[in-house]
C-alpha cells in the first residue's frame, strides 16, 4: 500500500506534504503517521489511528522490546527509520528527552512534528515545550495539539471524553493538515493559530475549575457565616437565656435555614455584577472602557454563581420536603394541639399567616422552576440550539419575573433571620439597583 514515505520528501518546508490532497489528509488508507516513542500516549494514539484507518510507524529507542505493546500491524522500528517513513510525526516523548532526538535533525526538516506534551506545573518553563522543539528544530513544522486528550479519552472513543483539542503552529498548511486529522480521529479541532499560543493550550489541562473557585469561596463562606449565625441565634441563644436545649436542630432545620439564604445571595451576587458593569459604563460614560480586573473576574463567574445558587435552592426543597417526617415535628404538633385544648382554643386559623405562607411557597416553587430553566439554558449543548435573541429573551425576560419572585423571596428568608438593618440596606441596594437598570434602559 502507498504510504507518504513514498512521496517526495518536500525541499521548501511551507510545501504541502501530501501533494495528493488538496484540502488535507482525505484517504486515510494511504497515509502513514509517525509516532515518536512507545508510551501510553503513542499506544493510545495508534489504535485510534488504526481504527480511523492510517497506517502507524513507531520510532523507538527498543523496537523489540515496543513492538510487544502494539498491534501486528503497526510498523515498530528506529527512530531514523520511523521519521523517514512518514511527513506527520507525533513526538510522544517528554520535553526532556527532545534533545535526544537532536542526531535526527536532518531527516526531520520540513516534516511536521506534532507536539502533544504537557507539564506538570502552568508556565512551568520560559518557553511552551512547543516553541522549545521549534527552537531545536528549526526546519521542521512544529504543530501543537492533542494535549488536552489522555491517553484513556484516546483510547475509549469520542463518546465518553471531551472532543475538542486545540492545535496551534506558525505553519498554516501545517495546521491545516493536523486539523484535518484530528478531525479525521473524530475529534473537534479549534485553531488557536500561531504557536506562541501554545503555552495557553499547555496550561489548559492544568487549570482546576478556575472559574469555580471564586464562587465556591463565596459559597462556603456564606453558608458558614449563615449557618454558625443560626447556630448562636436558635440554639446557643436559647440555651445560654432559658437552658432550653434545641441541640437537635443542627442537622436539618439550621442547615435549612442556611440553605435558601445562601441561595439567594449567591443569586443575588449574578445581577449585581451587571449592575455594577452598568453603574461603571454610566460613570465613565462610555462602554469602551474595561472594566477593572475584580469586576471583570465577577462578570466571568455569573453563571457558576448562578449554578450554585441552583444547587443550594435545590437541596433546600429536598430538606423542606423532609421537614413534616421529622419526629420532632410530630412532638410539636402534638404538644401544640394539646396546649390547644387545654387554652381551650376552637379554631386557630390565621388567615394572614396562612396566605403569606401559600405565597411564599408558590414563589418558592415558581423560582425553582425559573432557576432550573436558567441552569438547562447554561449547559453548553442546549445553549448551543438557541440563536442570540432566544438566549437573550430566555435570560432577561425570565430574569425579571425571577427577580420579583427573588424579592418576595428575600424578604421573607430575611424576616426569618430578623435582620431589619439589613432588610433596609438589601431594599435601598435594590431601589438604587432598579434606577440604574432604568437609566441604562433609557440610554
Ligand atoms: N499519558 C497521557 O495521558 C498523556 C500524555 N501526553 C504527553 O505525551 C507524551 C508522552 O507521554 P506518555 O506516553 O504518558 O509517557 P510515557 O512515560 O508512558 O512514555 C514516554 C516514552 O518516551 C520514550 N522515552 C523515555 N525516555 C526517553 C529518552 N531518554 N529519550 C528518548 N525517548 C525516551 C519512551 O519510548 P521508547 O522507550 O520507545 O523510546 C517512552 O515510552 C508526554 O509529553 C506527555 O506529556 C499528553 C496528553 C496525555
Ligand atoms: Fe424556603
Amino acid at each position: 500500500m502507498e504510504s507518504i514515505s513514498m512521496m517526495r520528501s518536500p525541499k521548501n518546508p511551507n510545501e504541502t506534504f501530501l501533494p495528493n490532497v488538496a484540502n488535507g489528509i482525505k484517504d486515510a488508507s494511504k497515509v502513514t503517521i509517525g509516532i515518536i516513542g512507545s508510551g501510553d500516549f503513542a499506544k493510545s494514539l495508534t489504535i485510534r489511528l488504526i481504527r480511523c484507518g492510517y497506517h502507524v510507524v513507531i520510532g523507538s529507542r527498543n523496537p523489540k522490546l515496543a513492538a510487544e505493546l502494539f498491534p501486528h500491524v503497526v510498523d515498530v522500528t528506529h527512530h531514523e527509520d520511523a521519521v523517514a517513513k512518514t511527513n506527520i510525526i507525533f513526538v510522544a516523548i517528554h520535553r526532556e528527552h527532545y534533545a535526544s532526538l537532536w542526531d535526527l535533525k536532518h531527516l526531520l526538516a520540513g516534516k511536521i512534528l506534532v507536539d502533544v506534551s504537557n507539564n506538570t506545573r502552568v508556565d512551568q518553563y520560559p518557553d511552551s515545550n512547543a516553541e522549545y522543539l521549534a527552537s531545536l528544530f528549526p526546519d521542521s513544522l512544529v504543530v501543537k495539539g492533542f494535549n488536552v486528550v489522555s491517553a484513556w479519552a484516546l483510547q475509549l472513543g469520542p463518546k465518553d471524553a471531551s472532543r475538542q483539542v486545540y492545535i496551534c503552529s506558525n505553519n498554516v498548511q501545517a495546521r491545516h493538515q493536523v486539523i484535518e486529522l484530528a478531525r479525521q480521529l473524530s475529534f473537534i479541532p479549534i485553531d488557536f493559530g500561531a504557536l506562541s499560543s501554545s503555552r495557553e493550550i499547555e496550561n489548559l489541562p492544568l487549570r482546576l475549575f478556575t472559574l469555580w473557585k471564586g464562587p465556591v469561596v463565596i459559597a462556603i463562606s456564606l453558608a458558614t457565616f449563615f449557618f454558625i449565625y443560626s447556630f448562636v441565634r436558635d440554639v446557643i441563644h436559647p440555651y445560654m437565656r432559658n437552658q432550653q436545649s434545641d441541640f437537635y436542630k443542627i442537622p436539618i432545620e439550621i442547615v435549612n435555614k442556611t440553605l435558601p439564604v445562601v441561595a439567594i445571595t449567591l443569586l443575588s451576587l449574578v445581577y449585581l455584577s451587571g449592575l455594577i458593569a452598568a453603574a461603571y459604563q454610566l460613570y465613565y460614560g462610555t462602554k469602551y472602557r474595561r472594566f477593572p480586573p475584580w469586576l471583570d473576574n465577577w462578570l466571568q463567574c455569573r453563571k457558576q454563581l448562578g449554578l450554585l445558587s441552583f444547587f443550594f435552592a435545590t437541596v433546600h426543597v429536598a430538606y423542606s420536603l423532609c421537614l413534616p417526617m421529622r419526629r420532632s415535628e410530630r412532638y410539636l404538633f402534638l404538644n401544640m394541639a394539646y396546649q390547644q385544648v387545654h387554652t381551650n382554643v376552637e379554631n386557630s386559623w390565621n388567615e394572614e399567616e396562612v396566605w403569606r405562607i401559600e405565597m411564599y411557597i408558590s414563589f418558592g416553587i415558581m423560582s425553582l422552576g425559573l432557576l432550573s430553566l436558567l441552569a438547562v439554558t447554561s449547559i453548553p449543548s442546549v445553549n448551543s440550539t438557541l440563536n442570540w435573541r432566544e438566549f437573550s429573551f430566555i435570560q432577561i425576560q425570565k430574569n425579571q419575573v425571577f427577580e420579583t419572585n427573588t424579592e418576595v423571596l428575600y424578604w421573607h428568608s430575611l424576616q426569618q433571620w430578623g435582620f431589619t438593618e439589613l432588610e433596609k440596606a438589601a431594599s435601598l441596594a435594590r431601589t438604587s439597583g432598579k434606577v440604574i437598570d432604568s437609566i441604562c434602559k433609557l440610554g
